[in-house]
């Protein structure tokens, strides 16, 4: 088991040549160090990242994906599985005290190819079993819009809609930031160059795409993700680390689906054609790719959506969705972080006390589910009295 000082103040860089501003943390993967750096002590500032290639003796800035987090007063760092760093901020909010950097993990890996600069992803740590979000795909027209509307009707304090980005232009009905972020297309192609998209499709000659920051501000809400995708993004989104749950809306018979699109009047007759012709496809792969955890028939459209309460578990009397808030980690300057298999735990000593009191904190990472671009969950958090031979109280 070894022990990292925290907050240490790492002179890595002095001897390199570079200047430390203040407190950082590194980890040592392969011949990479990964340094993360606040700038000081004092006031709060951005936790950036740089890395030293050993083998060439160079500083790199990497591309940095996923929503990083807020400015803090410091923070510890424990390298996990040799491919992601666990950091634990000091000062921050009980919901956002944990959070991971992925150094080496296989999407970090994928980016890389595809960006082709070093890259790095942090994601957010969520403890416990948070709920996972819910991906809702079908042919255009089939009546998925209706059923999501009605869902964050029905719960609206439960489901947060996941806005996409499309290139294609707004009807009349149609508000920008609320159903869709409408943009162009070289805006939308260069966004996802830099990797900001977790999936993208071209969908009846436009462009659409689910960006990482509108999952990440569904997630932030505390609300469970709903996204309304095509079966090309619902099969990007399967082969993410999202960890979500898929449901594929079938049409009762293509003559209804014809029916409800003309029904609509958004589209031309045209673009009416073209998407008729690709429901047929996309319904063959809806049924048979073994993407999709459920498939339903929106035949008529009160028991679909019964049928969809039932699946999502949502069929009794409306739940609270009131889990209980997770105490924080209340870092003190001095503190220490170690790790064991599966574990981490910090050493809070408080010195100041006529009993050097220590508190310690367990962290169990054996569950780690998701990871970026989204949340790393199933993080547990337990505290342990050092004066006691017993566990713990469950902090999470
Ligand atoms: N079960 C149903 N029976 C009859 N009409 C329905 C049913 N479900 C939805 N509709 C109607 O069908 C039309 C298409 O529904 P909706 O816009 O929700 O489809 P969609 O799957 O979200 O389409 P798109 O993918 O193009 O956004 C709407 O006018 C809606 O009111
Ligand atoms: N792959 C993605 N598909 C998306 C996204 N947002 C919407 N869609 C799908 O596009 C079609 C057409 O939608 P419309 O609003 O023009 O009728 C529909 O099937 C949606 O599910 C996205 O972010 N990614």
């Amino acid at each position: 088991m070894g022990e990292a000082p925290a907050f240490c103040f790492d002179n890595l860089r002095n001897g390199f040549g570079f200047k430390s501003k203040g407190f950082e943390t590194s980890a040592d993967v392969g011949d990479k160090t990964f340094v993360i750096g606040g700038e000081n002590n004092d006031s709060t500032s951005d936790i950036g990242v740089q890395i030293y290639d050993k083998s060439t003796g160079k500083w790199v800035i990497p591309t940095v994906l996923g929503t990083k987090p807020k400015p803090c007063k410091g923070h510890s760092a424990i390298l996990l599985n040799e491919d992601r760093i666990m950091i634990i901020i000091r000062g921050s909010t009980p919901d956002d005290c944990i959070w991971f950097l992925e150094v080496d993990t296989k999407y970090v890996k994928e980016q890389k190819k595809v960006l082709g600069t070093e890259v790095v992803a942090w994601s957010k740590g969520v403890r416990g079993d948070a709920d996972k979000p819910v991906v809702i795909s079908g042919p255009s027209g089939v009546g998925k819009g209706t059923l999501i509307n009605m869902l964050m009707k029905e719960f609206p304090s439960m489901f947060g809609f996941s806005i996409s980005h499309t290139t294609r232009a707004p009807r009349c009905n149609e508000n920008n930031g609320v159903h869709y972020h409408f943009t162009d297309r070289s805006v939308m192609e260069k966004d996802i160059k830099d990797g900001k998209f977790l999936e993208f499709a071209s969908v009846h000659g436009n462009l659409y795409g689910t960006s990482i920051e509108a999952v990440e501000a569904v997630a932030d809400s505390g609300k469970r993700c709903i996204l309304d995708i095509d079966v090309q993004g619902a099969r990007s989104v399967r082969a993410s680390s999202l960890d979500a749950i898929f449901i594929f809306i079938c049409p009762p018979s293509m003559t209804e689906l014809d029916e409800r699109l003309r029904a609509r009047e958004t589209e031309t007759e045209e673009q009416i054609l073209k998407r008729l012709r690709n429901a047929e496809a996309e319904i063959e792969q809806g049924k048979s790719s073994g993407i999709f955890d459920h498939i339903l028939y929106n035949d008529n459209l009160e028991e679909c959506y019964e049928n969809l309460k039932e699946f999502l578990g949502l069929d009794g009397s409306a739940p609270t969705n009131h889990k209980p808030s997770p105490k924080g980690i209340d870092l003190p300057l001095n503190h220490t972080v170690s790790k064991f298999d599966n574990q981490v735990l910090i050493n809070c000593e408080t010195p100041e006390l006529e009993t050097a009191s220590k508190n310690l904190i367990l962290l169990d990472v054996s569950s780690l589910q998701g990871g970026a671009p989204g949340r790393t969950r199933e993080l547990n958090v337990y505290s342990i009295d050092s004066f006691s031979d017993g566990l713990n109280e469950k902090l999470s």
